[in-house]
């Protein structure tokens, strides 16, 4: 067991950052969070957002301030100390940022720290390329927002130790986040690529005028976006070929799949991002505050359904 995470620097405070902090405090009574983040609105900004983000039975985030489990640090360097026991970084997505930053920080801390980047897909050896020991660097690639989406993609580079990948994959897991480790640094590792795909296709379905951008948010609200929150694409095509499973899936339907593969590539033609911005912003207006708070709230109990749920039906088979 690797040492106890409890002086965690975060840098970076924005979407990300902050929901993170939400998440380490939420899942120690002990734990010290220090922010470090240049923005002129860093102290409005966390005293209006963290709150939302926290448990309603959370000690507030005065309290936190005052009893200094949260912290604000003017620079980097006071952010980061030999006495942190993980730097966690989700600033700018910027390969130049990211890799100026973290030679300055390892020089900052402890070789026990550990180090971690938020990126949602600059892989770990190209942002520590000029580290003493890249090894130690760890992209932990969340979904948005982390204090609430369980999936971490833990994507080591070639050159980390597997004791940091176990390290990273226990943290997440006892705080109750569902880790999975990719083995390849692919761009945009693993959920951004399958997200991207769809992403794409929407896109070019949109701008062909198949469909408008709110009818595809319905389609896969009422679809594929609910099946495959509760059983992945695998599991799901495996119970749609019915007795043949993902085999007969394939038998069946696989011409149609491979017909849609084919077209499916290539640039979208046309002036497709003013057409998708315009629609979306025709539906649904300016992201709001209220907004972030109702997704939160439904997704949070999406989750608690699907674990009470699976808890009640493996208590079942205990019990036959
Ligand atoms: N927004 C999303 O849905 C997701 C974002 N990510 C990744 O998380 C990282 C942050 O993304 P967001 O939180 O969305 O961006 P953001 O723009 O909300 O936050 C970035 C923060 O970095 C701060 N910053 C700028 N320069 C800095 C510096 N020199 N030192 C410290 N902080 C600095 C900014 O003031 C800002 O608050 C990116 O690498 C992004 O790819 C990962 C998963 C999802
Ligand atoms: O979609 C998410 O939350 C994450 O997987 C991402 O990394 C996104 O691509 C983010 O960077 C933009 O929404």
């Amino acid at each position: 067991m690797s040492q106890p995470l409890e002086n965690i620097a975060l840098i970076g405070a924005g979407t990300i950052g902050l929901s993170f902090a939400a998440l380490h405090l939420r899942s120690s009574s002990t734990c010290k969070v220090v922010l470090y983040d240049p923005r002129p609105d860093l102290d409005s900004h966390v005293l209006s957002l963290l709150p939302n983000y926290l448990p309603p039975t959370h000690e507030s985030v005065t309290s936190l301030l005052a009893s200094e489990r949260l912290l604000f640090a003017p620079s980097l360097e006071e952010a980061c100390t030999p006495s942190t026991h993980l730097v966690q970084e989700q600033g700018p997505e910027s390969a130049e940022f990211k890799t100026d930053l973290w030679p300055k920080i390892e020089a900052l801390v402890s070789p026990t720290c550990q180090l971690w980047t938020s990126t949602s897909g600059i892989p770990a050896s190209v942002q520590s390329v000029g580290m003493s020991s890249p090894g130690r660097l760890l992209v932990v690639h969340p979904f948005n927002p982390p204090h609430i989406m369980p999936l971490i993609e833990v994507v080591p580079s070639p050159a980390t130790p597997e004791a940091l990948v176990e390290s990273a994959c226990e943290y997440f897991s006892r705080i109750g986040h569902r880790p999975v480790v990719i083995r390849k640094e692919t761009t945009g590792f693993v959920a951004n690529r399958l997200a991207f795909v769809l992403f794409r296709e929407a896109c070019s379905l949109v701008q062909q005028g198949v469909v408008r951008v709110e009818d595809v948010d319905k389609i896969v609200e009422a679809s594929i976006g609910l099946r495959w929150g509760i059983k992945g694409p695998f599991a799901s095509y495996h119970y749609g070929g019915g007795e043949g499973g993902l085999a007969g899936f394939l038998q069946n339907v696989g011409k149609t799949v491979k017909d849609v593969w084919s077209e499916g590539e290539g640039p979208i033609e046309g002036a497709w991002v003013e057409k998708v911005v315009g629609q979306t912003e025709e539906a649904y207006g300016a992201v709001t505050p209220q907004n972030y708070v109702e997704r939160d709230i439904i997704t949070r109990r999406v989750l608690e359904v699907i674990r009470e749920e699976r808890e009640a039906i493996a208590r079942e088979e205990t019990e036959t």
